[in-house]
């Protein structure tokens, strides 16, 4: 949910009937507006300072049961801006969408929402209380009346609070025993979801789940694509995707699916004894309706432990896009008119016969971007030779500025989407009449004419020659034999792309098996500089060559990287970074290998108290460092809020804790590992040889957790290492000094403060108009189609929220800075 996209109000009437239920103390009608004057008073003095609602939620007995509920659910305690809850846009909907994503498993209608506030909780030490008496919330206007209750009971309970406390100052009678109830640290509610006993019973399950096998059973991964474009635009994205991953779930489907109120894109892995279900879910949604040529379903599907050994997809992502081609273009065409969708069959005998120099030879156009023309091709085709499918259109217009407007125009791409595109762009906007495109593109023409044809091959064999580049972790399928690519490194004959395996660089390249890979010769990167970086970074290993060869360093950081020490547990940080590699290839960038590493044990090693906190686990690396360094008999607390990234991180501090072999298999962790330590909920905690104890906890909010920790009394820390929510940096800084968690002389480390140098330009001032250079990353994914650009947009604002930060805590006269230029920048910020 987006709630902090919501505006800070001006309160909406409270609800009589709310107003009543909910409190004893019910102010008389004439003082309610100036109630509701004071809530929004309040309110807005306290989204400055405490911007959140602490929200304590319950299920009655009987949905306990069916709900089956996680640690976090039982404990049941949620955070929401109040900015966004104390909000005209807030009501009913995104009070139970709230809910929702608290209680995962909870169906929708089939529960009543209840609330209290926490002075209907009966006061004083009685060992069995009774409930509070919960109230029904039926309309917008009792979640507005609630919350304004709430924000009321707040401040009333923090005046009376230091009216106590400056009494018991004055007045030597009052003993400390005095019974006034403790100030309440935020505005805070009780929510209570019960069963109704009206509700109708769950419908049916769909048919095709009745027989389905269980998908973890399935020996094999089929690997399959889909797009469509509807006549107008999708009337509800969320909808539409809400619906596909209600659908797809209990499949067992991982992949991506983008869809933009132009159509939608997917790119799939299908347990292959889940795809004629699959087949059966996806056409009861109209918004598919419009889907071409059907499911691109892959020939050859993909055997479950090579699947396993490098899963082309983690998990099922459903993003919203603003288009799910990214094409650049100002305005969108009419893709339901973009010339002739020609069936493979038809296709190859057409290029057979131009190659037999039958009729007119038609202009073939891949329309690709270069690293895949590389290699692989249908013979006789003009590559366009883009970097991004943005660049398609100028290549078009310089390509064909002198052909006929009737002459045949042949183009493919990997699987169809590219084409519609370019189809719809050559007829609309250059007036080409004969344009025709490769139904379903090379992944069809593989399945219907290629050797996964079998015995309906053509005799002449496939005219598509060596390898279709796939934008999964495969990196692509050979068609045939032919080794069209030159390696990057030694020129060798080749049919692999990869990416560069020193993350800092990550350039798509084609390159030989023999350099490929940590193993290859050049440990899978572009050419000496990475490799050597590679070597010292990223892959601590026996056989690296120790020397540091000047000539291949052109920057200080490869300098300051070759004269820091290699970490004693040089294996366990390879491990670590191999696996974050391969498990979460697209963050592998954030661990704070190398010298930060080092920098970090280092200081965990000064601390006095040998007490840190890491926010933002990710896959351990940090916190591994961090106990690598801390004192004997130190700890090391460390919040994450993906679930997936704590089971990776568990993983390898019980590698270093000794209590699981290295190298072991990860992946087994999936879906949810019996790893030594864990303890009750989400929480792991083991110690260490070195008796470090290490604890990394699931947290909903990091945020939110550390005022948890303060209310329960944790122990300051020396050392904490902020890397999470670049957002709300600075609210973390005056949470841990203001809740008293930061230790005398304790140091608060952040990361990320250069914002890859953008924060410290025009970016960071909020003065850069177009994309901010080096920082427009590509990412591209469908089999082959989509071209997704993570805008350079979403880089500039990062850079301002991160310029914006920097100029707070500097400024902050609470507070001591030194910002150090180390990677992507470290602040060591300290209580003055
Ligand atoms: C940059 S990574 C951390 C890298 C790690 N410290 C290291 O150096 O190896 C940031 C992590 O913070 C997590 N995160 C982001 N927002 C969070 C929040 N509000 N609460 C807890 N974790 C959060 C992300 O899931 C991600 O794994």
């Amino acid at each position: 949910m987006l709630l902090s996209s919501l505006r800070l109000p001006t309160h909406p009437a409270a609800s009589p009937r709310l107003l009543s239920s909910l409190s004893a103390h019910r102010p008389p009608r004439s003082s309610r507006t100036a109630e509701r004057v004071a809530a929004n008073a309040a309110a807005q003095e306290l989204a400055a300072s405490t911007p959140l609602l602490a929200v304590k939620i319950s299920a009655c007995p009987d949905l306990r049961d069916k709900l089956k509920l996680t640690g976090r659910e039982k404990r049941g305690r949620l955070f929401l801006p109040l900015s966004a809850v104390h909000s005209p846009g807030f009501g009913m909907r995104e009070l139970r969408g709230e809910v929702h994503s608290f209680f995962r498993a909870l169906r929708r209608g089939s529960y009543l929402l209840k609330a209290a506030l926490p002075e209907d909780e009966p006061p004083g030490p009685d060992p069995d209380p009774p409930a509070p008496s919960y109230e029904l919330l039926a309309t917008d206007e009792d979640v507005a009346a609630l919350i304004a209750r709430a924000i009321s009971q707040h401040s009333s309970s923090q005046h009376s609070s230091s009216q106590h406390s400056s009494s018991q100052h004055s007045s030597s009678q009052h003993s400390s025993s005095s019974s006034a109830a403790p100030p309440l640290p935020r505005p805070t509610l009780l929510l209570h979801v019960e069963a109704d006993p009206a509700a109708p019973p769950p419908p049916p399950p769909p048919p095709w789940l009745e027989d389905l096998p269980p998908p973890a059973d399935s020996p094999s991964y089929t690997m399959l694509s889909f797009y469509a474009f509807p006549p107008s635009p999708l009337p509800s994205v969320p909808a539409l995707l809400s619906s596909l991953k209600t659908l797809l779930s209990p499949l067992g489907v991982l992949g991506r699916i983008y869809a933009a109120p132009e159509g939608t894109n997917a790119q799939l892995a299908c347990p292959t004894t889940s795809l004629p279900a699959l087949r059966e879910a996806l056409s009861t949604l109209p918004e598919l309706e419009s889907m071409e040529n059907g499911l691109n379903v892959d020939p050859v599907p993909v055997p479950r432990s090579d699947f396993e050994a490098d899963p082309p997809f983690a998990a099922l992502h459903l993003r919203e896009r603003e288009k799910v081609v990214a094409d650049g273009l100002a305005a969108p065409l009419d893709w339901g008119r973009a010339g002739y969708d020609m069936p493979p069959r038809e296709w190859h005998e057409a290029l057979a016969a131009s190659e037999r120099g039958e009729g007119e030879r038609p202009v073939l156009l891949d329309a690709r971007n270069a690293y895949e023309t590389a290699v692989g091709s249908f013979v006789g085709s003009e590559p366009l030779n883009t970097t991004a499918f943005r660049d398609t259109w100028g290549r078009l217009e310089e390509r064909l500025a002198n052909v006929p407007k009737d002459a045949p125009i042949m183009t493919y791409c990997t699987g169809g989407i590219r084409c519609v595109k370019v189809g719809a762009y050559l007829t609309q906007e250059m007036g080409f009449s004969n344009v025709k495109r490769l139904a379903g593109g090379i992944v069809a023409y593989d399945r219907e004419i290629g050797s996964a044809a079998g015995p309906s091959a053509p005799p002449e064999g496939s005219l598509f020659h060596g390898t279709n580049y796939v934008f999964d972790n495969r990196q692509g399928r050979a068609i045939t034999d032919h080794k069209l690519g030159d390696c990057v490194t030694c020129g060798a004959k080749t049919g692999l792309v990869a990416n560069c395996n020193n993350d800092a660089c990550h350039k798509r390249i084609v390159q030989c098996d023999a350099c490929g890979g940590p193993s290859g010769a050049y440990r899978g990167c572009c050419g000496d500089p990475c490799r050597t970086l590679f070597e010292r970074r990223f892959s601590p290993r026996a056989d690296a060559p120790a020397a540091f060869d000047p000539a291949v360093f052109d920057d200080a950081q490869g300098y300051s990287e070759s004269h820091t020490s290699t970490p004693s547990r040089a294996a366990l940080f390879g491990e670590i970074l191999d696996n974050t590699r391969k498990l979460m290839p697209t963050g592998a960038h954030m661990c704070s290998a190398g010298v930060q590493g080092r920098l970090l044990a280092t200081f965990a090693g000064m601390a006095r108290g040998g007490r840190v906190l890491e926010i933002g686990t990710f896959t351990g690396y940090a916190t591994c460092s961090l106990a690598d360094g801390a004192p004997r008999g130190g700890r090391v607390l460390s919040l994450e809020r993906d679930a997936r990234a704590v089971e990776i991180a568990v993983h390898h501090v019980n590698v270093m804790a000794g209590e699981v072999p290295p190298n072991g298999e990860v992946q087994k962790l999936n879906p949810r590992p019996a790893a030594p330590g864990l303890v009750k909920g989400d929480a792991f905690e083991v110690t260490l040889e070195n008796d470090v104890g290490v604890k990394v906890v699931k947290v909903d909010d990091a945020l939110g957790h550390l005022q948890e920790l303060a209310e329960q009394g944790e122990e300051p820390f020396d050392f904490v290492f902020l890397d999470a929510d670049k957002t709300r940096l600075y609210e973390y800084v005056g949470e841990i000094i203001d809740r008293g968690l930061l230790a005398e002389g304790g140091v608060i480390a952040v990361d990320n403060v250069l914002w890859k140098g953008l924060a410290a330009g025009p970016e960071g001032r909020g003065e850069a108009e177009g994309a901010a250079e080096g920082a427009v990353v590509e990412a591209e994914f469908g089999a082959g189609e989509a071209l997704e650009q993570k805008r350079g947009r979403r880089q500039r604002k990062l850079a301002r929220i991160m310029h914006d930060f920097n100029k707070k805590v500097v400024k902050d006269e609470r507070l001591d800075v030194v910002m150090l230029p180390l990677r992507d920048g470290l602040s060591l910020i300290r209580r003055r």
